[in-house]
């Protein structure tokens, strides 16, 4: 880990228990705050007791494992150019694999068949994270004081994608990153990884880097672009960044929660008066697919500012 970077204590990292955000809690409206001010102040939180056993963020993680070990030639045979592809493996400084994930039962018989417990395992956990993708996102809209079912049928038909990461082992005199700094273009992101690794630029300190230590059975929730819009930019989206470790590899699952392809992103209007004009035009996820394919100078988020 670069040695630079501090590492955020616990006490700066909002954590959320899920079990609280269900309808029969009193403490509700307090953990939907504390929700509302990380997602203003950070653009990050982490959750716990969010129900998805450690069975299956374990078989998940241990099958990707198995996955990105296999020989060059098992995987190129998902190496595609075309961004659109459902299933696509990248390598560059780590290896990566992109899957469409919902609705599962379309898109599980393109995806890897070695190791032979890949589906069932990738397939569990695509399942589950994307209830809770849904639940925090609900949380997330309330907290913007909006009502709880906001855009959720429009999510429901969305687009959930999973990428997956391996990055090497670092040599202990690099300082090369393994992925480098950006902000996701989903709503939100919400990822599970086997180590630390993960870095934060910390808007409340002078865009400082912060390494977010791993905390046991907890998963971390990034604000992504789409939020950013929606909440007219009172949310942040993070920006995000990865160092390898010089003692491990290091495998991680993002979950990537959208609106359906052609569906188009705006501020929303009750978020929208004389004192707070809009600020981002509306966008679709298309938009961002073709955006990529044009390596502009601009990040996406900073095109769709008015
Ligand atoms: O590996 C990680 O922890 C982050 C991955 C990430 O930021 C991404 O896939 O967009
Ligand atoms: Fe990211």
């Amino acid at each position: 880990m670069n040695s630079l970077v501090p590492i955020l204590h616990s006490s700066q990292i909002t954590t959320i228990d899920v079990t609280q955000l269900h309808h029969d809690s009193h403490t509700k409206p307090l953990v939907v705050k504390s929700i509302h001010d990380a997602c203003q102040k950070m653009g990050f939180f982490q959750i716990i007791n969010h129900g998805i056993s450690k069975e299956v963020t374990e078989n998940a993680l241990g099958s990707l494992s198995k996955f990105f070990d296999l020989p060059m030639d098992q995987k190129n045979i998902f190496l595609f150019d075309d961004v659109r592809k459902p299933v696509r493996f990248v390598t560059n400084s780590r290896d990566m694999i992109k899957l469409y994930a919902y609705p599962v039962e379309d898109w599980i018989s393109s995806w890897p068949h070695n190791p032979t417990d890949f589906r069932e395992n990738l397939g569990n956990y695509a399942a589950e994270v994307r209830r809770l993708s849904n639940e925090i996102m609900g949380a997330i809209v309330e907290s913007l004081g909006l009502c709880p079912t906001y855009l959720r049928s429009k999510l429901e038909q969305g687009v959930h994608m999973i990428i997956a990461n391996k990055y090497p082992q670092s040599s202990p005199s690099s300082n090369m990153l393994g992925l480098s700094s950006h902000t996701d273009h989903s709503f939100i992101t919400i990822l599970l990884e086997n180590m630390s690794g993960l870095e934060i630029m910390d808007f409340t300190d002078d865009n400082a880097w912060k390494s977010v230590p791993a905390t046991d059975g907890a998963l971390k929730v990034l604000v992504g672009n789409h939020l950013e819009v929606l909440s007219n930019g009172l949310y942040k989206s993070v920006f995000h960044r990865v160092t390898p470790s010089p003692l491990m590899s290091r495998v991680s699952v993002g979950s990537f929660l959208n609106l359906a392809m052609e569906d188009m992103v705006e501020p929303a209007t009750e978020l929208v008066d004389e004192d707070h004009p809009e600020r981002y035009r509306a966008s679709s996820l298309d938009e961002y697919v073709k955006f990529l394919s044009f390596k502009e100078e601009k990040s996406y988020i900073e095109s769709l500012k008015i």
